[in-house]
């Protein structure tokens, strides 16, 4: 039996990673690719079903993205979100205009037809509406089937040929039963079978592992979070003894982790690890540099240069081995999102690299991610453990990096883990740390003028990284972490409170 697959054009909507993940909530497989993805390419991904994405363009503008029409032809049965949906409207002869008043925010959604899209959703329904455009004539053969004050076409649908296309975003929680629309494309109409699990996922990635390595040798760059292990442990599964883990002390790690990640791993889950030492090697490259991207392809450039080492030392590896993940993909840049930063692991590669990549998680979320370990049988702590970037504290120090600061950097962040991680036992933070943004200020200490490093705190909630809340913390536990700060890091005088979410800021600072 053939596996159901999604394909979500992206046509650069904000919410176009939601859409791939309630997908998949539903077991689901789904992949996001670029709006104007050939024919031929969409017809060897074999999707079951098409959806496309909202975007900022308006579809009767010059330069407005377009995907192929043939997609409109009947040949799948497609989902047009809000510039999908206008898009679908006019290619097939409809009208597509700006309206007199922009529609931003929730808004109650009148339902005329009940079958299909709509089945057993409320008569009346809250939905999210972001779009000033609007449909004054639906194309031939098409019928409106929900509508609201401002848009008198909120969904349009053309059954015989199973063409849907709605204004609002069902991918979002502010759209109630956004969720049940959802499960109504993919099973009422298209027949889909919800057959994506994890157990699924590490049965076929196995057996691809095993089809691309075969009894070749590989190394694999391990650093003590999560992706990673669970990158190992599946190459593992295929290969056996044939992978050698390599975990690189860059001289950019945190307080006694060298020793803590070998600790967890050496030995254990059946894995071969060794450690190699290049605190000087990174340090010398990253003398002088202080613009975060060229700081970030250093980094990356060396890992690589260092697997090299280990592959003709250790095994003579042919295929590198990463846990490279799905947001660290599309953050990277594709051809429809902008780069935002180049993880060191996707955009920071050496060209002249002669490895062959294996990422089996290459197309999954962090929290999916998860779920794999727990399977695998990664202890709890690895399962659950927060993400630590691989360039480490190098983008948490602004300007050029000095032993003198990642020495200030590493004692104030075990600091303000401690301190969090005593008051948060149920891990409702995502992740924390401290940066130090390279400024300095006036402070006084015992009668005496100082002039010192300020230290940031930055600890958010999230999902899977893509957005984040900073963290209302108690101003009790803020308090507790800027006088320890203060008192027990030489160097520091100040402390502040990052109060920026994400968008529109970033988790890290470079
Ligand atoms: N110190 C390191 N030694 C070896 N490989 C590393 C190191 N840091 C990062 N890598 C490689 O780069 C990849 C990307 O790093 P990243 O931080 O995104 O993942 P992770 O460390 O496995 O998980 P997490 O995001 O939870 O920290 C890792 O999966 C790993 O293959
Ligand atoms: O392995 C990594 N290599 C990187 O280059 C990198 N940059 C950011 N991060 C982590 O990704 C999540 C999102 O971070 P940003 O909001 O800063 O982009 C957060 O969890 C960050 O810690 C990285 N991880
Ligand atoms: N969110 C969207 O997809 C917006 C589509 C279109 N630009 C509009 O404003 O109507
Ligand atoms: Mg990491």
């Amino acid at each position: 039996m053939t596996q159901s697959k999604v394909l979500i054009l992206d046509f650069g909507g904000q919410y176009n990673q939601l859409i791939a993940r309630r997908v998949r909530e539903s077991k689901v497989y789904c992949e996001i690719k670029p709006y104007n993805i050939s024919i031929e390419d969409i017809e060897e991904f074999n999707p079951s079903a098409i959806i496309l994405s909202g975007g900022p363009a308006s579809v009767y503008n010059e330069g407005a993205p377009r995907c192929s029409e043939e997609i409109f032809s009947g040949r799948w049965p497609v989902l047009g979100i809000c510039y999908g949906m206008q898009l679908m409207v006019h290619y097939l002869g409809g009208e597509v205009k700006r309206a007199s008043h922009r529609e931003y925010g929730t808004i109650s959604m009148t339902v005329t037809n009940h079958e299909g899209l709509f089945k057993d959703i409320s008569a009346e329904t809250e939905v999210l509406m972001s779009h000033s455009d609007f449909i004054p004539q639906v194309p031939a053969d098409f019928q409106i089937t929900a509508y609201s004050d401002n848009t008198p076409t909120a969904a349009i649908e053309n059954h015989s040929k199973k063409l849907y296309g709605i204004q609002f975003h069902p991918e979002v929680i502010l759209t109630v039963e956004g969720k049940e629309i959802i499960n109504n494309f993919l099973f009422t109409i298209c027949n889909l079978t919800a057959d994506w699990t994890m157990d699924s996922f590490i049965e076929t990635t196995v057996a691809q592992i095993k089809a691309q390595i075969g009894d070749r040798k590989a190394v694999c760059g391990l650093s003590g979070g999560v992706d990673s292990a669970v990158a190992a442990l599946l190459v593992h599964k295929a290969i056996g003894p044939n992978l050698t883990c390599i975990f690189v002390d860059h001289g950019l790690l945190r307080k006694n982790e060298a020793q803590e990640v070998m600790e967890a791993f050496e030995g254990k889950l059946g894995l071969n690890v060794i450690k190699i030492d290049a605190q000087e090697q990174f340090l010398s490259k990253l003398k002088g540099i202080t613009e975060p991207e060229e700081k970030r392809k250093i980094i990356g450039n060396e890992f690589v240069r260092i697997f090299e080492q280990g592959a003709a030392k250790y095994g003579q590896g042919e295929y590198l081995v990463q846990g490279t993940l799905y947001p660290d993909v599309v953050e990277s840049g594709t051809d429809t999102a902008t780069t935002i930063k180049t993880h060191h692991n996707v955009g920071g590669l050496p060209e002249d690299m002669t490895f062959e990549l294996c990422e089996p998680l290459r197309n999954l979320f962090k929290d999916e991610v998860r779920i794999v370990g727990s399977k695998l049988g990664l202890p709890q702590h690895l399962v659950s453990r927060q993400p630590f970037p691989g360039p480490g504290l190098a983008i948490r120090i602004m300007g050029e990096i000095t032993e003198e600061k990642l020495e200030i950097l590493r004692d104030a962040d075990a600091i303000v883990r401690e301190e969090i991680i005593n008051y948060d036992k149920d891990k409702k933070v995502w992740q924390f740390f401290a940066v130090l943004p390279g400024a300095y200020s006036v402070g006084v200490m015992g009668d005496d003028r100082t002039y010192q490093q300020v230290v940031a705190v930055r600890a958010v909630g999230s999902e899977d990284g893509m957005t984040a809340t900073w963290s209302r913390l108690p101003y009790e536990l803020l308090d507790k972490i800027s006088k320890r700060l203060v008192n027990e890091v030489d160097g520091v005088n100040r402390v502040v409170y990052d109060i920026t979410s994400k968008p529109p800021g970033t988790i890290e600072w470079e």
